[in-house]
């Protein structure tokens, strides 16, 4: 341990049969709080059903909040080595503002994943915000370094926004390029059902901490 990141990968010794019933308790929690965020956005209710909805979300809140953690979720295992990332802003089983439910890969190392983004994540009217674009981009080039045998920190994530993203179905998607060392450089993109609409690469770098946690496990992390 070398590195304090370490601190946040712990081994909380769940059972796998605990790790599903988390999974089964808080995956349709997520779920309703994800409705929740884009129902804010686009109510018309009147003052009064606010004020009563937020009655009721309070009392919700009051509920979750007798018993929480604080902090980061942090990436935990178990013996079995189970992964899970569940707070991460762009997958995390646990994260209502997650936009990827979840990747596909292919036996030649692609991976992708199909989204449907909504109007929370608008940027220019009616198109997803640039920065969120980066998210996807971020995630699912990672996600293919990873899968290739090369998990890494972003080092470099070069973007080119070659025509706006509409809101809706999109297909996000990566590949490995090629390995130089420590780094690992991927290609990506995100399209609409008429084509490419960002462009991205990206240098995957895996500091010496991970090379030596990398070396510790029999295969490569994959995080649920
Ligand atoms: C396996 C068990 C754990 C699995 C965990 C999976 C976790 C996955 C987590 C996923 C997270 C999700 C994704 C996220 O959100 S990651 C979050 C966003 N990224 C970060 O926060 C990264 C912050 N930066 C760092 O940690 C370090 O600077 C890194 C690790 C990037 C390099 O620091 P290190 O001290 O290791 O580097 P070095 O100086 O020895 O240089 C080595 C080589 O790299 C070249 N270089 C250096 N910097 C850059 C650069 N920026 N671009 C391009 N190239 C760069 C350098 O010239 C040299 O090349 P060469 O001379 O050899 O040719």
């Amino acid at each position: 341990m070398t590195d304090s990141i370490l601190e946040l990968y712990v081994n909380d010794g769940l059972s796998d049969e605990e790790i599903d019933q988390q999974r089964a308790t808080y995956g349709p929690l997520t779920g309703d709080v994800r409705e929740l965020i884009q129902l804010a956005l686009q109510t018309r209710v009147d003052a009064d059903d606010v004020a009563r909805a937020r009655e009721h979300l309070a009392a919700a809140r009051e509920i979750l909040e007798r018993d929480r953690e604080d902090g980061p979720y942090g990436t935990r295992f178990n013996d079995s080595g189970r992964f899970r990332n569940w707070g991460n802003a762009a997958i995390g089983l646990r994260n209502a503002i997650a936009p990827i439910g979840g990747i596909h890969e292919d036996d030649d190392g692609r991976v992708w994943t199909d989204i449907h983004l909504g109007p929370v994540y608008e940027g220019p009217a009616g198109h997803v915000h640039g920065g969120v674009s980066a998210l996807l981009l971020d995630q699912i080039l990672g996600d293919a370094a990873r899968i290739s045998g090369y998990p890494g920190m972003t080092g470099t994530l070069a973007i080119r926004y070659r025509k706006r993203t509409p809101l809706g179905a999109l297909r996000v998607e990566a590949k490995l390029d090629r390995v130089e060392g420590r780094k690992a450089f991927v290609v990506g993109h995100i399209a609409d059902s008429e084509g490419i609409c960002v462009e991205a690469e990206g240098i995957f770098i895996a500091p010496v901490w991970m090379v030596q946690q990398r070396d510790s496990f029999a295969e490569i992390p994959r995080p649920e």
